[in-house]
């Protein structure tokens, strides 16, 4: 149970926030984390919420609900992506909050984690209703951003425009263009070249090490992706490079498979030209129901869309070598419980998605001393990073003989406790 009375406590009715706050519990018994530091972790440190009323096409106004979730504010400003979901919550930010502070811990960004959050399904946007909606969403918390304070970038459902909108709002409030107020913009406006690749990227560099450790040839190897947006479409693309055949992807919509593999650009294209922008319908690929999608044999199973998919109900059913997870919490506790009896090897999320917020800081960066880099520059950046976390994960968890899970999460739990105790408890 989360700390407080459950009564009073804002997040406790969501499942993934009750999710976060058992995997920080579990934690903190393994690494004997002070008491005190635990609860503290466990509650953000500053939760906004917003009333966002938008002028729709038709005339109407609607008002939709938005969220900013700070969680830690201790290792430097905080940081996070920004989701348009119809059925986001305050509890489900504050998850995805907590979690940006684990990420950005093992990565060793000098951030804490924030998330923020829209309920509205932008599928059903018309005109310039995603316009108006971002840049009221960001005039009603622009007294909780700023660079040194609060940095969103895209996350499920948002994209390099929505950056830009956000952007350009902040800008005009303090009077210069302040392009370090988001990353995840586009490259023309101060965005960083392989910052839209970069989770997707990331993802890719953990599974070849993962195929490395387990004597696992790319080339030959066959891989199921949940999700075709930013980061699963990058991720297929990425598998392609080396030699990894994708034989099965779902999106919202539904489910595909070809076992002789998906010819990933031809599948691009058919999503550009589709008016959903859906996979569904791919001529080349047979439909598959949902619920077989995680259950496809593969080597590498990667989901890449929402939380709390992989569950004590299919968990056992995993027919895959490697779980790398492009999505943020995607498995529950216990399902992780049922996985740890198995031969999966779980690369945990806040180390395998973890190139995104890797490269937004290289962004953050270049924009505070307006000095760009080369996408050669940002791409060996990233790696050195990627694959210097993953040792570190892997070193912990052989070396205290735990899971990768728990590695990951004890290290970035580790280094937000020791700077809180560092900077000490004002009285
Ligand atoms: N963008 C980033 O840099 C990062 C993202 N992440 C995480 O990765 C995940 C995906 O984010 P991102 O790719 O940016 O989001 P996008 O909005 O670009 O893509 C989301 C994908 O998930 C699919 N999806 C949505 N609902 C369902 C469903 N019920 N069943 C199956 N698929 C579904 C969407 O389908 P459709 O298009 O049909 O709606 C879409 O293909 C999220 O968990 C996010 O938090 C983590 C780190 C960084
Ligand atoms: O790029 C960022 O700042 C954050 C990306 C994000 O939201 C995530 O890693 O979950």
């Amino acid at each position: 149970m989360p700390p407080g009375n459950p009564a009073s406590n804002p997040f406790i009715s969501s499942p993934t926030y009750l999710m976060a706050c058992q995997q920080l519990r579990n934690v903190a018994r393994a690494i004997q984390l002070d008491s005190g530091v635990a609860e503290r972790l466990m509650l953000p440190k500053r939760s906004q919420i917003v009333s966002v009323p938008v002028r729709m096409e038709d005339g109407r106004t609607e008002v939709f609900v938005g969220y900013r979730v700070q969680h830690s504010l201790t290792s430097g400003p905080s940081k996070g992506g920004l989701r348009y979901a119809k059925n986001v919550d305050l509890g489900e930010v504050a998850a995805l909050a907590m979690w940006m502070s684990w990420k950005c811990g093992i990565m060793n960004l000098p951030y804490g984690g924030a998330k923020g959050g829209i309920a509205v399904d932008p599928a059903e946007l018309r005109g310039g209703e995603k316009e108006r909606l971002t840049r009221r969403f960001t005039d009603e918390i622009q007294n909780i951003i700023g660079p040194r304070v609060d940095v969103m970038a895209p996350d499920m459902g948002t994209d390099e425009q929505t950056m830009a909108w956000i952007y350009d709002t902040y800008s005009m409030k303090v009077g210069y263009a302040c392009p370090e107020i988001v990353t995840g913009k586009p490259v023309e406006l101060g965005g960083c070249v392989g910052r839209k690749e970069a989770t997707g990227r990331g993802v890719v560099y953990c599974i070849s090490e993962a195929f490395d450790e387990l004597n696992i040839k790319s080339e030959g190897a066959t891989a199921v992706v949940q999700g075709f947006g930013n980061v699963g479409s990058v991720t297929c693309d990425e598998l392609v490079k080396i030699g990894t055949k994708v034989v099965a992807i779902g999106d919202r919509y539904g489910s595909i498979r070809n076992d002789r593999g998906i010819n990933i650009a031809r599948l691009n294209e058919y999503v550009s030209r589709n008016e959903r922008k859906t996979i569904v319908g791919f001529p080349e690929a047979e439909a598959i129901p949902d619920a077989e999608l995680l259950i496809t044999p593969c080597t590498v199973l990667v989901p890449a869309a929402m939380e709390r998919v992989i569950t004590a109900e299919n968990a056992g059913k995993l027919k895959c070598r490697v779980l790398a997870e492009g999505a943020n919490g995607p498995t529950d506790p216990e399902a992780d419980a049922i996985l740890a009896n198995t031969d999966v090897f779980v690369i945990p999320d806040i180390l395998c998605n973890a190139g995104g917020v890797t490269v937004s800081y290289f962004e953050w960066v270049q924009d505070l001393a307006q000095f760009m880099w080369d996408e050669e520059e940002v791409n060996a950046q990233l790696k050195k990073l990627m694959l210097g976390a993953f040792k570190r994960v892997r070193d912990e968890a052989k070396g205290r003989k735990i899971g990768n899970r728990l590695a990951a999460l004890s290290l970035g739990v580790q280094k937000v406790a020791r700077e809180k105790n560092k900077r000490g408890l004002y009285p």
